[in-house]
């Protein structure tokens, strides 16, 4: 009997191939007779890392290249972190299971400084993300935030290298990589929130794939699944398509959702914020009045202007 054969999309950053094999070795695993491999694609955005993403393009680079694999057969899923995943899909695929979710908080990283707050007068911090600058700056006016690209090793290389005082990096990528212990600490939600979707995986396919999406469903964590859902319906109200300084965060509180969202222009000086709490399965509601509520609030000015200026 011939076994059956599932290829697997993935960047060939180090993360990437890690989330990738997670998702193969647990499909091996509950499918006895199934064969999974892993098609590596070095997309655009892991090739152009000496320009902001916001100006090549958006987080929708690490995700095309994907489906243009599934689209031409050579591969049959794409497995993504959720964060860069674009709220609207192309026609031709969906996005059918997200698995449980890792750490979603941000995490400070320094060799020498115990927390954001301890950095002295003037430090250096390095992100990309104007999110995580625009909170930076909000709690730490006189820090100077410097653009910092590339895969999780290579910003901590220049970490290392003292082009930084410190850096914010996800805290999920830092724990799937093994490398808990350059973890500082975790930032609160409070002091930063995070990113829509950050710490989950997604796994997408052609729509209508029924067998792979078979394969696929016992994967799927219904947690993740319905906080994702919430997060992602406010991002897309704000029509948060490239890359912007808004923060969406779920947590289940038994069945109730409670979620908190906030859009900041990007220098930290203003920073709107809105909260509700909904059943699990209104998330997509929850979602869309948080981003009604932000709007009302003047989040519409902030985004315009960004949209403008990048
Ligand atoms: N934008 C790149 C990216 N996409 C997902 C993660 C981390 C893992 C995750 O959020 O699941 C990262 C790196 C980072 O933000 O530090």
């Amino acid at each position: 009997m011939s076994r059956e054969i599932l290829r697997i999309a993935t960047r060939s950053s180090p993360l990437a191939i890690w989330q990738a094999e997670y998702v193969q070795q647990r499909l091996e695993s509950l499918h006895e007779g199934l064969s999974v491999e892993l098609v590596r694609i070095k997309t655009q955005g892991d090739k152009i890392l000496d320009t902001p993403l916001a100006k090549i393009g958006g987080k929708g680079l690490f995700v095309k290249e994907l489906e243009e694999a599934m689209m031409d057969g050579r591969a049959d899923i794409a497995v993504h972190s959720m964060k860069d995943v674009p709220m609207e899909l192309p026609p031709g695929f969906e996005l059918p299971v997200i698995c449980e979710r890792e750490d979603p908080r941000d995490a400070f990283v320094s060799n020498t400084y115990e927390s954001l707050m301890a950095l002295p007068e003037g430090a250096c911090v390095g992100t990309s993300s104007l999110r995580r600058q625009a909170q930076v700056k909000a709690n730490r006016p006189d820090l100077v935030v410097k653009s910092l690209r590339g895969n999780v090793q290579t910003r901590l290389g220049k970490l290392d290298a003292g082009e930084f005082d410190a850096i914010i990096l996800a805290a999920a990528g830092l724990k799937r990589l093994q490398m808990h212990d350059r973890i500082r600490y975790e930032m609160p939600p409070e002091e930063s929130l995070p990113a829509v979707g950050q710490g989950a995986v997604g796994i997408e396919c052609r729509e209508g794939d029924a067998r792979t999406i078979e394969l696929l469903s016992p994967l799927s964590d219904k947690d993740t699944w319905d906080r994702v859902v919430a997060e992602r319906a406010m991002n897309r109200r704000l029509e948060g398509g490239c890359q912007v300084p808004i923060a969406g965060f779920a947590l289940l509180e038994g069945d109730e959702l409670w979620m908190r969202a906030l859009v900041a222009e990007e220098n930290g000086g203003r920073v709107l914020r809105a909260e509700g709490r909904a059943p699990r399965a209104e998330g997509a509601a929850l979602g869309v009045k948080l981003a009604e509520e932000l709007l009302g609030k003047g989040a519409d000015v902030i985004l315009q202007a960004l949209y403008q200026k990048h």
